[in-house]
């Protein structure tokens, strides 16, 4: 096939593919929208029908006068006419209400698509993936603001009705009132400026997404601008100007080559086919014009100019159908691309399932021993793996702490232990049954972590914390014995809605919380997990933001909150590590040294080597406080 032909076959799958989401707009505005359609494609066509009979019927009428059948018959075309119009007019506001009701639902449907592809992947591989991230980002806002949404392109399909009725219309008229061949014509050179104007806004799309990338880069320069994230570093570090430069730059280096395709590609055929489509309009019009001269009578002569400036006019871009029918499928391609990506994350289909509305089975807490056996893991995409041939061993019911250089694979080990992601070889396992033989979540109720970078909810103090079990959301009592352990009690009855007030600064009645509040909030919401079942609790840095003295208190009362449960606790400051029954130093993915403090300490090795490095630089700074714990 050659590129046009292919691009034919191109564009009818594309509005296939748009028709393919129409049952998302449900059978009553879809088949609305396709009536008011097709009534304002043939209504246009009535109007120059009625107006044509009514000039051919003057001259007769004006002879014999008023009151006269002639007469009446002038009038009755005028008020087809005129009703057609009117018609026609009032249709308009219905058929964008109608068009806004088809988008609407559709892009709705889309949307909880993709809430329900992210809420079930049980992994988080393709939250992770920026690619896919930033599809999905642009994906959203066109299902939520955007003018190029699916829903768009579904109602723009719908509303092609309209131009291509009437163009048929005009057609046949041509036809019947004065030549066939002329028809042909007439319909050839319409979509002739169709096909310079649709295949040029195609062949423009392909540009636009070659330069993707750019596009991207530029967007994130101009939220990094505009963000409260980034704002204190970019006015301290004075980086006004060098983000205003690169912004600037990035826009260029997409808009630049996407200007110059548009006047190749949109303006050089609209050329050649605007000299095509007025060559034949000419033609024809001068064939009618001899016909008329040949004794043609005045409504066919009329009818006849009429209709085929009419057809012509429908060779123009349509404003509600073009654009929204080439772009607006790119957000349900990204939605597409995450749910495969979410469905073929490799541990879904492994997954024991547990159906809907039946009790999840109690997972047993660990009785000897978590065991990270023979593990190596890379994560998607990468080429590096940050384990192989993992060995170790965290003992249940005690304390275990997990110490290395950044990138070490601490965390990692937290997400394999989580099963948000599953090992490529080796196996997690408790007591000796692999993790992957439990249902996910029923392992997960027996988890509680903390991540380094915990999630600050926008939701009320009680509901932050009781998120660590959330079927015991609103136990008043267990929630405040929670914030009462990570000492954050006092503070969060001090709210103005004590624990109802909400997290969140910018919500009515809100309030927000210091980054060592948050902490303790985020602690709490793991002692709350812990006394609602889980048995295994995993803090990553979970005294990072505390002083030295809360710090201290917290590790005091450790051992009385923590019971019985297999802890683990990853950290880089030694006085929160020294605590650990049982320490391992992670270097490179692999296990370094192990044991307690006092055997690290002796046997002097990297563990010492970085105890000493803190202690000193403690030693240096400041009195040594006796809750500090790191002097040797
Ligand atoms: N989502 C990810 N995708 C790709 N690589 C990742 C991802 N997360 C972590 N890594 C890489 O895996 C390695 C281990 O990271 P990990 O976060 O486990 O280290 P860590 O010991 O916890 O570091 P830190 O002390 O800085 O928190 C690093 O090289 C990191 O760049």
């Amino acid at each position: 096939m050659n590129t046009s032909g292919r691009s034919l076959a191109d564009a009818v799958f594309a509005r296939f593919r748009i028709a393919g989401l129409l049952p998302y707009a449900g059978v009553g505005p879809t088949a609305g929208l396709a009536a008011v359609n097709l009534l304002l494609g043939l209504l246009p066509v009535a109007f120059v029908v009625a107006t044509s009979v009514m000039l051919g019927r003057i001259p007769p009428a004006v002879a014999v006068g008023v009151g006269s059948p002639e007469w009446s018959g002038v009038v009755w075309a005028f008020v087809v006419a005129s009703g057609a119009f009117a018609l026609q007019q009032s249709l308009s506001p219905l058929q964008a209400a109608l068009s806004e009701l088809v988008a609407r639902r559709v892009d709705g449907r889309i949307f909880d698509r993709l809430m329900g592809a992210s809420l079930r992947s049980p992994g988080i591989a393709p939250l992770e993936d920026q690619r896919l991230l930033d599809d999905l980002a642009e994906a959203s806002h066109e299902l939520e603001h955007g003018f190029q949404s699916p829903g768009r392109a579904c109602a723009g399909l719908l509303n092609l009705i309209a131009r291509v009725t009437a163009l048929l219309g005009y057609v046949i008229v041509i036809g019947l009132a004065f030549a066939w061949w002329a028809a042909a014509a007439v319909l050839v050179a319409v979509l002739a400026f169709r096909y310079g104007q649709r295949g040029g806004l195609r062949r423009y799309s392909q540009v636009v997404v070659r330069f993707a990338a750019a596009r991207r880069k530029s967007r994130y320069f101009r939220n990094l601008a505009m963000g409260g994230v980034a704002a204190k570093e970019i006015r301290v570090f004075g980086l006004v100007e060098w983000l205003r430069d690169q912004y600037a730059d990035a826009y260029r280096e997409w808009t630049r080559p996407v200007w110059a395709a548009r006047r190749r590609i949109l303006l050089r055929p609209y050329g050649w086919y605007t000299v095509l489509g007025l060559a034949t309009t000419s033609a024809v019009l001068v064939a009618t014009a001899r016909a008329g001269l040949a004794g043609m009578d005045v409504t066919s002569l009329v009818l006849v100019l009429q209709a085929v400036l009419g057809a012509m006019r429908l060779g123009e871009f349509y404003p509600e159908a073009d654009v929204q029918t080439q772009f607006g499928m790119n957000a349900f391609r990204a939605v597409r691309a995450f749910e495969r990506a979410v469905d073929e994350y490799p541990a879904a289909a492994a997954l024991p399932s547990v159906p809907a509305g039946e009790r999840l089975p109690t997972v047993p807490a660990p009785r000897r021993e978590i065991r990270f056996s023979d593990l190596t893991f890379r994560y998607p995409g990468q080429s590096q793996p940050v384990y192989e041939g993992l060995n170790l061993v965290v003992p249940a019911g005690r304390c275990t702490a997990i110490v290395g250089v950044n990138g070490a694979g601490k965390t990692t080990l937290v997400k394999l232990l989580a099963r948000l992601y599953d090992p490529q070889q080796g196996a997690v396992t408790v007591d000796g049954t692999d993790l992957r033989a439990f249902p996910v979540d029923a392992w997960r109720a027996r988890l509680a972590v903390i991540f380094q970078d915990f999630n600050r909810y926008e939701v009320s103090a009680a509901d932050n914390i009781a998120f660590g079990a959330v079927e015991y959301l609103g136990d008043v009592d267990r929630i405040r014995a929670a914030a009462a352990d990570a000492g954050i009690q006092t503070t969060l009855e001090g709210l103005p809605a004590g624990f109802g007030t909400p997290l969140a600064r910018h919500v009515t009645g809100g309030a927000d919380l210091s980054g060592g509040q948050w902490q303790r909030v985020a602690l709490a919401r793991a002692l709350f997990a812990l006394r609602s079942g889980a048995s295994v609790l995993v803090l990553d840095e979970p005294t990072a933001s505390l002083d030295v003295r809360a710090e201290s208190r917290f590790f005091d009362e450790f051992v009385r909150l923590t019971g019985d449960a297999t802890t683990i606790l990853i950290s880089h400051r030694f006085s929160t590590v020294r605590h650990a029954d049982h320490i391992i130093v992670l270097d490179s993915g692999r296990v370094h040294e192990e044991g307690s403090h006092e055997e690290l300490i002796r046997r002097n090795g990297r563990y010492a080597e970085l105890f000493r490095l803190q202690a000193d630089r403690f030693a240096d700074d400041e009195p040594q406080d006796e809750h500090s714990g790191v002097t040797v």
